[in-house]
């Protein structure tokens, strides 16, 4: 198994070597060369499993000969032994034909730790073996930083900087960030928008001196592995509701576009899946495209579900490449529109190529705290933002014929003030994380420049 970059100009990796360097050197991200296929029997085969057995069986593989089966195993089991659900990814049925993926049973309360423990466990395995040391930049607006902090703390290998939009992550999310003490992890807080944490992370991949000296390596889900971990989900779920048998439907609350794309993965290697309705809060670009085929960047409005407001959406880069029949310089051309026009328009073609696989919608601010107070009154179940979002759309847009999962993506405890508002509940933390706000915090605040970052990585990088 290969990986080419969406952008079509770097060499092909294999599986180890995507993970290990994050974005491509050509600006692209990394997709593999062919999608591997799960007949109606493999998926039959599925019903009973475990997590863990159907997490081998769907990304083995996506893996080639970069791990071998038993490490691979013992890898996947580690990463989930942390989870407080036996069954990791529970399905809650909220109505008739209408179920909440509850994805937030991991370490940090987020769907990023299905990934991100994963990446943990494959990075100290890979690094090990070849005796190396990385530096991860990530780029987070609230849960890809501290699930990362929480997989890599402490690891010999490994040192991790996180920059995050100061003042726009919850207090829950800075605080997962700030408190953890171990050496070789760094919170850096940013002027700006997660757009613009995003954007420094992307500068440094390809400034290539830095990027060669550090060693440079990316979690974010520009990173193939953070997208590959997170296919499973929609399969363990698609089997228990059906599958091969019934198709089904998700809807996800969207920001940079790497969730929904796994499930469009999962729908390429032959889980019956109808729709994948793109959830986004009023930051909508996505829906906007999706409705009218003209990419424009927006200003960030900060919303009640921060870790979506976002306007660059990296991994829709990944869906267009397949929707321009893999033409990486058409990528590359639409790219290039963006970062100087701030604009693009999708060929009518590669349109109707997205729209075979996504629909969309958006919800207001207002729509999403009555979502989250509905919800409560009628179901007992408390939705963090995120998870509103997408149930609002899943609402608005569903066709009753057949099943339809909306992701609940974060925990509403990471979110208590909008979730009170909302509902006059003040959702508690879990026991294991009950002094969160007792514990002392170390932030650094860093001019959100290129030099100024890079200065800092350097100097606390341990060799
Ligand atoms: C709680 C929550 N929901 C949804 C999203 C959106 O996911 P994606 O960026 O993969 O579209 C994020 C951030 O990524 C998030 O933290
Ligand atoms: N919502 C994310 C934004 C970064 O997303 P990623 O999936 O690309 O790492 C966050 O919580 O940080």
């Amino acid at each position: 198994m290969k990986y080419v970059s969406t952008r079509g100009q770097a060499p092909a990796l294999s599986f180890e070597e995507a993970m290990l360097s994050g974005l491509a050197r050509d600006g692209g991200l990394y997709v593999p060369d062919e999608i591997p296929q799960l007949s109606a029997d493999d998926l039959r085969a599925m019903n009973g499993l475990s997590y863990e057995e159907v997490a081998f069986r769907v990304m083995r593989p996506f893996v080639g000969d970069s791990f071998d089966d038993e490490t691979f195993g013992d890898l996947i089991a580690r990463a989930y032994a942390q989870f407080d659900h036996t069954a990791r990814a529970p399905l809650v049925q909220l109505a008739p034909g209408h179920f909440l993926l509850e994805l937030f049973h991991g370490p940090t309360l987020a769907f990023k730790d299905f990934a991100m423990q994963l990446i943990g466990q494959l990075f100290e395995e890979a690094l090990t073996r070849r005796g190396e040391r990385v530096t991860i930049v990530g780029a987070t607006s609230g849960d890809t930083g501290s699930a990362a902090i929480e997989a890599f703390r402490g690891l010999d290998a490994v040192d991790v900087f996180i920059l995050y939009p100061e003042g726009r992550v919850s207090e829950v999310q800075r605080r997962q960030m700030t408190t953890p003490t171990e050496e070789n992890v760094h919170a850096l807080a940013i002027d700006g928008h997660f757009d613009d944490a995003q954007a420094r992370l992307k500068d440094m991949f390809n400034h290539f001196e830095f990027r060669d000296r550090v060693r440079l390596a990316g979690v974010n889900s520009i990173n193939w592995a953070r997208v590959l971990a997170q296919v499973v989900y929609y399969v363990t779920s698609a089997v228990a509701l059906g599958a091969p048998d019934r198709k089904v439907n998700f809807t996800v609350p969207t920001g940079n576009f790497g969730d929904v794309f796994a499930g469009y993965i999962a729908k390429r290697m032959g889980v019956p899946i109808d729709r994948l309705v793109v959830a986004t809060n009023q930051n909508d670009i996505l829906h906007r495209t999706l409705a009218t085929g003209t990419h424009t960047l927006d200003r960030v409005q900060p919303s009640i579900s921060p870790s979506m407001d976002i306007q660059v959406s990296s991994n829709f880069e990944r869906a267009l490449f397949d929707a321009y029949g893999r033409d990486g310089n058409a990528v590359a051309q639409l790219m290039d529109e963006l970062k100087t026009n701030g604009t693009y328009h999708v060929s009518q073609g590669a349109l109707e190529a997205l729209r075979d696989h996504f629909a969309s919608g958006r919800a207001s601010e207002d729509e999403t705290s009555a979502t989250i107070a509905r919800l409560w009154r009628e179901t007992g179940e408390l939705l963090c933002p995120h998870s509103a979002v997408g149930v609002y759309v899943a609402c608005e847009t569903r066709d009753r014929s057949e099943p339809m999962v909306t992701l609940a993506t974060a925990h509403p405890a990471k979110f208590p003030d909008a979730v009170e508002a909302a509902t006059g509940i003040r959702p508690p933390l879990p026991e294991r994380m009950a002094d969160l706000f007792e514990r002392d915090e170390r932030i650094t605040r860093v001019p959100n420049e290129l030099d100024a970052l890079e200065t800092l990585i350097e100097e606390r990088i341990r060799t």
